[in-house]
This record gives structure tokens, C-alpha cells and sequence, in this order.
């Protein structure tokens, strides 16, 4: 099977290639840049020395000849406007932005100060979150690919909705991390090594674009699919390459114990494979999921306030955006959700 990607030249887009290179199934036919067609992959990739691939020119009805699926690794704005040319050819799509998960296009420009995608597209699209949403995921044609902080935070708080502790009145506080990976290649003033070494920030406060992709999942989970009340939810910029920790903390509708919150999430998660429930009183480390599609999750209960912690730890270029985008590919065409992406992570 062929895949092609655009954004090729990313950290999105190297992170797919260098997944895809060890990929059993999916072989890659071509990559695509905006600025940069015509010239060698590895000229500003040396770590990609050994490949000899060329850059192309994005052309829609030339990669749905030759290609099953394209992954769109490029930045918000850019897949809202490519993807009405890519929605009507035989081809599977696979967008890594936020361009195509919040369902309300008023929201979308609220949150992203954009235009938003075309609402036919944006309703066809399936939510890409792979452990909770396989079944539409397979039958569909467009996936909108979930984000980073939003994949750690759902996959740590999805088990107290989906089993009824939490619901739509539940206050929720979730206080995330990011290696600075997370914002792209381009350099700039935030990110630059002056800047963030031995240095910790906070960003974006109360205004974070995540914030209603993570509500509207949890209003898909909360019963009735009601909307939620609204979340806290803040990011901080870490001095680390790679990985995302959300702490989220929530009070939970009925009595019970971290024991008992432990054995729910390994009975939840016991055919997901991807996610890995700590033992009673562990909690993950960045570290223990770095360069894999894991996402660690451990769980407490507060007897003194009643409240919940959750812990949820992830590579935010694997599990938060290339990891999960193949994860969704095998599912979409059929393959073990695992394929190409059953390696252990990087440590130390
Ligand atoms: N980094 C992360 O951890 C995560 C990123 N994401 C999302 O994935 C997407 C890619 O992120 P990331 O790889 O980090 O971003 P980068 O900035 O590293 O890369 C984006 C790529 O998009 C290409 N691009 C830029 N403008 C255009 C354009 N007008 N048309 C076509 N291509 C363009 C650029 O390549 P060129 O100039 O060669 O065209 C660039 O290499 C973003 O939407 C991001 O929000 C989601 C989850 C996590
Ligand atoms: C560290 C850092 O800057 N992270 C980015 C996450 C980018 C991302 O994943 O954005 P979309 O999901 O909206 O595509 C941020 O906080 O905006």
C-alpha cells in the first residue's frame, strides 16, 4: 500500500517518514513540500542521509493516482483549504492540524482566529482518537487527527466518563506540559535555546486552541452527550525535546479508592495495547514513552478531597501526532493497529 505525505519537511512529517521506513505494509511513494520541490530530502535532514527522495510539488490528482492514503502534516489553515481537493478523489486522508476535529466552524475560527474548513468536510471527518473511536475510524475517509495535549488528556480521563464517575457537571483541572518539539520546526523567540533552557513556561492561559477539542470529546463521552461544563485547562512549555505529562484532577461523582480506580483502567484498557496502566501508586515519567506510541497512564484517588489525579504521559510526535496518524492508517485499511509502531521506547 502507498502513502504520500505533505509537510513532508516537518517534525510531523519526518516523524511519519521515519515510522514509515520501518513500516511493513505501507511503503512510501512520495513526499511533498510548499517551498522547497525539486530538492533532496536529506539536505536539511542529515539524520535522512541514506534516503535518496525528491521533494514534489503538492498535486492532488497526481498523489490520489498512486497513492491509498495522504498524510496532511502541515501547519492549521493549510489542510482547511487543501482538503476540498482532496476530498473528492479516490484517496484516504489523514490530517495531523487541528483543521478538521471541532465540529462547529464558528468555534474553530473563535479558537484558531482562522477560517474554517468546509462543514460537509468537517462533518465527514471521524475523530482520530484510535482507542476510543476504531470502529468509525474504519469506515471512514477523513480522519482528523487528534492533538497532542488532547490525545494525553482523553486517554487519561476517558475511563472515569465512560464508566460513569465523571459526567457533564464535572469540574475538571488539567495542568499540561510539552517538550518544545510540540511547537514545530519553524525557530522563534519563545523557542529558541536561550529561551527555554533551564527555563519552564507557561502559555496560552485559558486560551489554549485544545481546550474545546478536549470538551467536545468528553460531551461525547458524559451521558445524554451533553455538553460539558467547561474545563481548566493550561500548557507549559518544558526544556526537553520531546513528551507531554498532563495532571488532570477531577472530582469524581461517587465514592471510591485508588484500588479500585486501577483495576477499572487495566480492565478498560486491557485490549489496547498502546495504553499501559501503572500499578497502584506508580506514576509515568516522560521518559518511559520517549520515540514510542505509548501513552502511560496512572491514577489515584484523594481521599481527603475527594478528587481524582490522573497522570498521562506521551511522545507528542509519536502517540500525539505521527504514532497515532499511522495508528490510524492500519485501521483504516484493515492491518493490525500495531503494525509498524510495536517498538519499545527510547532509554535511557
Ligand atoms: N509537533 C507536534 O508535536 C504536533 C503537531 N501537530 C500538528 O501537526 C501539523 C504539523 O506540525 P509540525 O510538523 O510540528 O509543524 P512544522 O512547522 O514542523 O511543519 C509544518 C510543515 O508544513 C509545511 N507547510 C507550511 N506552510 C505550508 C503551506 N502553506 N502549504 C503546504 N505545506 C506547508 C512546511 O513544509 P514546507 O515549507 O516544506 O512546505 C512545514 O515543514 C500542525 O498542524 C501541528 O499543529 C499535532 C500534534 C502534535
Ligand atoms: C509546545 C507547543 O507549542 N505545542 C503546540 C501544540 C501544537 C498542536 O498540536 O497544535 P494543533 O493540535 O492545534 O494542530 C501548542 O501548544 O499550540
Amino acid at each position: 500500500m502507498f502513502v504520500s505525505i505533505v509537510g513532508a519537511t516537518g517534525y510531523g512529517g519526518l516523524e511519519l517518514i521515519r515510522i514509515l521506513n520501518n513500516h511493513p505494509q505501507f511503503k512510501i511513494k512520495s513526499l511533498h513540500t510548499s517551498s522547497q520541490f525539486g530538492r533532496s530530502l536529506h539536505e536539511e535532514n542529515a539524520h535522512l542521509m541514506h534516503m535518496k527522495d525528491k521533494l514534489e510539488k503538492i498535486d492532488p490528482e497526481a498523489i490520489a493516482k498512486h497513492s491509498d492514503i495522504v498524510f496532511l502534516a502541515t501547519p492549521s489553515g493549510v489542510s482547511s483549504r487543501l482538503i476540498s481537493e482532496f476530498s473528492d478523489l479516490d484517496i484516504k486522508v489523514i490530517d495531523l492540524s487541528g483543521d478538521l476535529r471541532l465540529q462547529t466552524p464558528g468555534e474553530y475560527e473563535y479558537w484558531y482566529k482562522k477560517p474554517a474548513a468546509p462543514k460537509p468536510i468537517i462533518e465527514e471527518a471521524v475523530y482520530g482518537l484510535s482507542e476510543w473511536n476504531a470502529k468509525a475510524i474504519k469506515k471512514s475517509n477523513i480522519v482528523a487527527n487528534p492533538g497532542c495535549y488532547p490525545t494525553a488528556s482523553l486517554l487519561g480521563l476517558a475511563p472515569l466518563y465512560t464508566e460513569g464517575l465523571a459526567g457533564a457537571a464535572s469540574d475538571v483541572v488539567i495542568d499540561a506540559k510539552s517538550g518544545v518539539s510540540g511547537a514545530g520546526k519553524s525557530p522563534s523567540a519563545v523557542t529558541h535555546f536561550s529561551e527555554m533552557n533551564e527555563n519552564f513556561k507557561i502559555y496560552k492561559v485559558n486560551q489554549h486552541q485544545h481546550i474545546p477539542e478536549i470538551e467536545q470529546q468528553l460531551g461525547r463521552w458524559s451521558p445524554g452527550m451533553q455538553p460539558i461544563q467547561p474545563i481548566t485547562f493550561n500548557t507549559h512549555l518544558v526544556p526537553m525535546t520531546r513528551g507531554i505529562m498532563a495532571t488532570m484532577y477531577i472530582k469524581v461523582d461517587r465514592q471510591t479508592s485508588s484500588e479500585e480506580l486501577v483495576d477499572l483502567y487495566k480492565t478498560v484498557y486491557e485490549d489496547h495495547p498502546f495504553v499501559r496502566v501503572q500499578p497502584l501508586a506508580q506514576f509515568p515519567s516522560t521518559k518511559q514513552v520517549y520515540g514510542s506510541n505509548f501513552c502511560d497512564v496512572g491514577v489515584a484517588h484523594d481521599e481527603r478531597t475527594g478528587k481524582v489525579t490522573v497522570v498521562s504521559v506521551i511522545d507528542n510526535l509519536m502517540k500525539g501526532a505521527a504514532g497515532q496518524a499511522i495508528q490510524n492508517a492500519n485501521l483504516l485499511m484493515g492491518l493490525e493497529e500495531t503494525a509498524g509502531l510495536w517498538n519499545s521506547p527510547l532509554y535511557p
